[in-house]
């Protein structure tokens, strides 16, 4: 799967699933797979934006549970066609949610995919009402455990410490 730096590619069409993704957990693993089904059937590629360190990892600490190459591979793994890495520090945070709209035109794409927690821009202020404003935004619906509670990235890192056999089950590929 070929991976490319912010602005360095564009395209005539695509559908992207954009996020963190870290750990790409089986939330993450149905917003990306359902960008590649319907890039499949709409002929065109799937594309997965994403972020190294992940957000909440430069700006709280967090601590990462995929590496950028390891997140790749399995993110390469769902039949992915290409991925965007942007490298997330304090002038890629400053980006205004306009000038991120305005590189994802770059990409033509045909549909986004993401939760409905998305969020983007300096200060996260840019959401899915105003992607919606500009792209044709599809929604996932929340992925929950057998227990019934939402899969995350955050719960997962909790499990890791605690129990990290349930970790391994929410990071399995579905
Ligand atoms: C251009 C850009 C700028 C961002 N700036 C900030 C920021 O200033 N503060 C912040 O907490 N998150 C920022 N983020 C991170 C987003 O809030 C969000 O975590 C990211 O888009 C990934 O979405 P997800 O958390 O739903 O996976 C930014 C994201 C983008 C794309
Ligand atoms: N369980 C889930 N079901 C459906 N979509 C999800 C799920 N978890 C995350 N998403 C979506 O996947 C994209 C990437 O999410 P993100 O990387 O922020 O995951 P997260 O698990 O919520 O992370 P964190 O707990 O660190 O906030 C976002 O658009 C988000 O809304």
């Amino acid at each position: 799967m070929p991976v490319f730096a912010p602005r360095q590619l564009c395209l005539g069409a695509s559908v992207i699933a954009i996020g963190a993704f870290d750990g790409v957990h089986r939330g993450h693993q149905k917003v990306i797979g359902s960008a590649v089904a319907s890039a499949r059937q709409r002929g065109c590629p799937s594309l997965v934006y994403t972020f190294d360190v992940p957000p909440k990892a430069f700006f709280s600490g967090a601590r990462v549970i995929t590496p950028v190459e390891e997140k790749i591979r399995k993110i390469a793994g769902l039949g992915v066609a290409c991925a965007v890495v942007a490298p997330f520090d304090r002038d890629y945070a400053a980006r205004t949610a306009e000038d991120f709209m305005a590189e994802l035109a770059l990409l033509n794409p045909q549909e986004i995919w993401v939760g409905a927690d998305f969020r983007f821009g300096a200060k996260s202020a840019g959401d899915v009402t105003l992607l919606a404003s500009r792209f044709v935004v599809k929604v996932v619906d929340p992925v929950c455990c057998g227990r019934g509670e939402v899969i995350s990235s955050s719960r997962i890192r909790r499990l890791l410490h605690d129990d990290p056999a349930a970790a391994r089950q929410l990071l399995a590929h579905n």
